[in-house]
């Protein structure tokens, strides 16, 4: 008799796969080669920065209290005792009514606590001996660039599980970390099942279609952080289906794979969990589309069935296997992040279910909207191209209309949610 299947809410189905986490590991890469990874330590400040106090421009290093007379009609003059620029430190000890010319990014002196920008000031020379005036007062700060001022010593300054961006790049190079600890990305095997399925650069035959799940996976998986161990796709045929994911479960950290989940005569995917003794966490969700993801697990290795459906696989892997992954990379919010936007189209489909509707989230007089980006039915790929998110909309209504307040989850984010959403 057919199974019947007994459908879980979403959240409980995030939830049970997420006991499973676990930290991954951690390694070392030149800080060239750590661009896009995720930071495997939290990230210190291994010095002050500045660790001098420095010129923020050129001009004229002074001691404040030589400038206290200065006024439009009391015009000070000091004595230019040292000349410097960036990179160069002067030695000279600066008394009264002296001053070190001075230029954006040197050191400044010891005994100077202001600068005099070179537009405020008047130079001349008389004889060998060069000589600036001012005709205004400073205070002890004024124009300096303290040290420690950008960050201090011993500081965190980003938190492990952040993705490495330009702006991180240059603060691993500020402050030394020419290894970079990243995230070891958890390496996730991957079968595509099919007998209908060819190759992308395949001619198209009668009853059999181009595998599109693979190529589309490999790049969810990747735009997660982690590592793809891709092993091809199989026909729907029991033994060497069995065989080639029991033969992979030992290689990877979690294993997908894509079709013959479902009830069909050649889905056989339930048959291999039992097989595998396996325990199913779950074989159908209240949700559409991927209402039939089926996430297992052996020795607390999960293996996630995802449907064949092209946009029921990107949501169920989004959903339940990105979380995961991207703990593993140490991330915190794993899960995607959480938005409210407006409904610009009508939507009147009702459904038992949530759906996740594939769609573009825009930003238009500072606030976020969002339409579908396509046709909403499972089996459709064109819809997932223009998708920047997922719109939530709960079952059990008649339908969402225009300007209703809806939650999105976007899928370009790196900043990710916290649980619960
Ligand atoms: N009697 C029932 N039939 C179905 C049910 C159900 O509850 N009762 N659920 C439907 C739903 S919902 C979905 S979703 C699909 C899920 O099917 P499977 O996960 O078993 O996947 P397949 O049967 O292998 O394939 C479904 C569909 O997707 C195409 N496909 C498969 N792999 C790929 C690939 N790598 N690239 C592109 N397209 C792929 C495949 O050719 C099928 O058209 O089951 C419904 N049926
Ligand atoms: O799993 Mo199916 O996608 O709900 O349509
Ligand atoms: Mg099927």
């Amino acid at each position: 008799m057919l199974e019947k299947r007994k459908p879980i809410q979403v959240a409980e189905a995030v939830e049970k796969v997420m006991r499973y986490k676990q930290s991954g590991a951690v390694e070392f890469v030149s800080i060239k080669e750590s661009h896009g990874r995720y930071l495997g330590k939290d990230l210190t400040a291994t010095s002050d920065v500045p660790h001098f106090n420095r010129s923020p421009y050129d001009g004229f290093a002074v001691r404040s209290i030589d400038t206290k007379e200065a006024s439009l009609q009391n015009e000070v003059v000091f004595e230019v005792v040292d000349h410097i620029g960036a990179g160069y430190v002067s030695s000279k000890k600066i008394g009264p009514m002296q001053a070190v010319r001075i230029m954006t990014g040197a050191k400044i002196p010891d005994s100077c606590d202001c600068v005099v920008m070179l537009e405020v000031a008047r130079s001349f020379e008389d004889g060998d001996q060069s000589y600036m005036s001012i005709k205004r007062s400073f205070n002890a700060g004024d124009n300096v660039s303290f040290q420690g001022e950008d960050a201090k010593k011993g500081e965190v300054l980003v938190e492990k599980g952040t993705k490495i961006n330009p702006g991180i790049q240059a603060i691993l190079a500020t402050f030394g970390y020419a290894e970079v600890p990243v995230a070891k990305g958890p390496v996730i095997g991957l079968f595509a099942t099919g007998t209908e399925l060819l190759e992308v650069e395949e001619e198209l035959e009668d009853g059999k279609i181009r595998n599109s799940n693979s190529t589309m996976l490999i790049a969810q998986i990747e735009r997660v952080g982690a590592d793809v161990k891709y092993y091809g796709k199989l026909p729907d045929e029991f033994d060497t289906c069995y065989e080639a994911i029991a033969t992979a479960i030992d290689d990877v950290d979690i294993l997908i794979t894509t079709g013959g989940v479902s009830v069909g005569d050649f889905d056989y995917l339930p048959a291999i969990y039992e097989k595998l003794q396996a325990e199913v966490l779950f074989n159908k969700v209240a949700m559409r589309p991927g209402s039939v993801t089926t996430v297992a697990q052996i020795n607390g290795k999960l293996l996630f069935g995802l449907s064949g459906n092209p946009s029921a696989c990107y949501v169920g892997f989004e959903l339940f296997a990105r979380p995961i992954i991207r703990y593993m990379l140490g991330c915190r919010s794993p899960h995607l992040r959480k938005e409210t936007a407006i409904l610009q189209q009508d939507f009147p489909k009702a459904n038992p279910f949530t759906r996740f509707v594939r769609a573009d989230v825009y930003v238009t007089n500072g606030s976020l909207m969002v339409r579908p980006s396509g046709v909403d039915k499972s089996n459709i790929v064109m819809s997932l191209a223009r998708a920047n998110a997922f719109m939530a909309l709960p079952g059990g209504t008649r339908g969402y209309g225009v300007g209703d307040i809806v939650d999105v989850f976007m899928l370009e984010d790196f900043v990710g949610s916290n649980w619960p959403w």
